[in-house]
């Protein structure tokens, strides 16, 4: 299986190309931004000069950039009809429609957190909500990040926020109450709450919190190594091999659906 790695000098990307080696496969190449002046972190990794050329050489392209390219990626990829990993987050909804498109032509695995740790701890925060009536524990969920993460909250709080308004038979969009400050007033009845920190090199920190009147339950996911969130990745390409075009998630390639 040929896999070609889209945003390959990204701190996720240098990882894939380790990741990649380790499990046998072979590397196609990459991509970097179009004007970028970084080089390939691997001289003998190939960087071609758009993903329609990677697409071209690569039955898989496992894509970690950035939420502004995921709407191109998704009519290029879907075009040439190459498998598509995709780890960005802060996607836009007109953006995820667009990636929901492209999956009726390829198969998509799509996760906001490529862990397999991250991957338990969406289907245990499933059954903890289905235990704890909303009428009773406040839902929150606390994330934390490196300095330079660009999208607030990031892709697994909301997964998790997704999880907790599914489970309680609600939209997110209706319930969420994200960045208090000021007067802010009360939380609202069967709010889920979100606070994003960010600070140093954190590479990723995950909470989900549900409070009553006299006790606290924390369910908590902490990644030391990105090196995690890129196995997963690999992993996620090698399973997609010969799937029918269609939207899959970490749990289908763990078999937790
Ligand atoms: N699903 C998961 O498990 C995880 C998801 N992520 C997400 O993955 C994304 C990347 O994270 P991270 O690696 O930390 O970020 P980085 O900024 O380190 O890496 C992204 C890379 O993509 C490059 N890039 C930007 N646009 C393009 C483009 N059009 N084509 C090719 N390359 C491009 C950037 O170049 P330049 O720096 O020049 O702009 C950069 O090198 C984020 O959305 C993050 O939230 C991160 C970790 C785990
Ligand atoms: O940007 C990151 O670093 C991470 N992003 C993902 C997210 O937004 O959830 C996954 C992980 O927490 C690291």
């Amino acid at each position: 299986m040929r896999i070609g790695i889209a945003g390959i000098a990204g701190r996720v990307g240098r990882l894939l190309v380790q990741e990649v080696g380790l499990a046998g496969a072979e590397l196609s190449g990459g991509t970097v931004r179009p004007g970028s002046t970084v080089r390939s972190p691997d001289p003998d990794v190939f960087v071609f000069k758009d993903l329609a050329a990677l697409a071209a050489q690569s039955d898989v392209v496992i894509d970690f950039t950035h939420f502004d390219t995921v709407a191109v990626h998704a009519d290029t990829l879907s075009g040439s009809g190459t498998s598509w990993i995709l780890g960005t987050t802060g996607l836009s909804p007109q953006t995820q429609a667009s990636v929901e498109r492209a999956a009726r032509h390829i198969p998509i695995v799509q996760a906001a957190n490529f862990s397999p740790g991250v991957a338990l701890v969406l289907d245990l925060a499933r059954r903890m909500t289905l235990a704890l009536p909303a009428e009773v524990y406040d839902a929150e969920i606390l994330e934390m990040h490196h300095r330079q993460k660009v999208d607030a909250p990031s892709g697994t709080a909301l997964a998790l926020g997704h999880v907790v308004a599914g489970a309680r038979g609600v939209r997110l969009d209706d319930m969420r109450e994200s960045g208090r400050d000021g007067h802010a007033g009360p939380r609202g009845p069967g709010a889920i709450g979100f606070a994003a920190l960010r600070g140093g090199q954190i590479v990723g920190e995950h909470t989900l919190i549900f409070t009553s009147g006299s006790e606290q339950l924390a369910l908590t996911h902490r990644a030391f190594d990105r090196a995690v969130f890129a196995a997963g990745a690999v992993r996620a390409a090698l399973w997609a091999e010969g799937r029918s075009p269609g939207l899959y998630g970490m749990e289908d390639v763990l078999g937790l659906r």
